[in-house]
């Protein structure tokens, strides 16, 4: 695991852009595309700022979510539509709404996590867990990452790949995830945080080392890193 700590939000925004093109390099180089799940909240707004600075082919993406909000793409909370009214709809980047493998509307949150399983078996077709090139991660307050949240029975599941969850702490009640098992088979897990308001939980994860779900992501055969502001590494000491 590497962490990172850096003065401000702007930095973290650098730092996890830099990443982000070096894997994108390696994976088009290796196999001739960049498999790249994404994840909502504070993630967006980084990477709404930081990608169009990305050099790279973007043809080449498709991009997954790591979590998504069971909601119209029309409304607030999706992150989807999150992305394609800061990224795509205005041509920030090079990307198309066909890249993004999106969750099917009006399904049950089962029905939609069992088909968002079954789309990714289009990119990882031998059947095994699929090995994204590389998962951009959030943390939330309370430890959450993807919908993984404390306490939740989700945090177990081994045998799905997608999961559905219908009560989810943290509005909105519906969602799909990436399960443990899938996260930790990527090749690069990032996590990116910025603020004073997560100073308490990334310390309570990286130096106490509790058992919250941010603090089970530990890639089997990946590299792992926790890029931060000082507001949010306030307790880190890197040195
Ligand atoms: O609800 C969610 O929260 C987490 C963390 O969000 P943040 O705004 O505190 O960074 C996010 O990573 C996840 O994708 C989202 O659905």
């Amino acid at each position: 695991m590497t962490v990172i700590v850096v003065e401000t939000k702007n930095q973290v925004i650098s730092k996890l852009c830099d990443q982000i093109e070096k894997t994108a390099k390696e994976s088009i180089e290796r196999n001739g595309r960049f498999l790249i799940g994404i994840s909502g909240g504070s993630l967006a707004t980084f990477l709404t700022i930081g990608l169009p600075k990305v050099q790279t082919d973007f043809s080449k993406w498709r991009l997954f979510f790591c979590d998504e909000r069971l909601v119209p793409v029309d409304n607030p909370d999706s992150t989807f539509g999150l992305y394609k009214r800061t990224l795509i709809d205005t041509n920030a980047v090079n990307l198309k709404d066909e890249q993004f493998v999106t969750v099917k509307q009006g399904l049950s949150a089962e029905a939609a996590a069992q088909d968002y399983a079954k789309q990714l078996t289009a990119y990882f077709p031998d059947g095994s867990v699929p090995r994204f090139d590389m998962l951009l991660l959030g943390m939330g307050p309370d430890g959450h990452t993807c919908s993984l949240f404390p306490g939740h029975a989700l945090l177990n599941e081994t045998s799905k790949w997608v999961a559905s969850i219908t009560d989810s702490p943290k509005p909105p009640p519906s969602r799909i995830t990436l399960t443990f098992p899938v996260i930790n088979n990527a090749r690069v897990c990032v996590f990116a945080i910025s603020g004073k308001e997560k100073a308490e939980m990334v310390k309570r994860i990286l130096v106490n080392k509790e058992d919250l779900p941010s603090t089970r992501v530990k890639p089997t055969s990946g590299e792992l890193y926790w890029i931060m502001d000082k507001e949010a590494g306030a307790y880190v000491n890197t040195s």
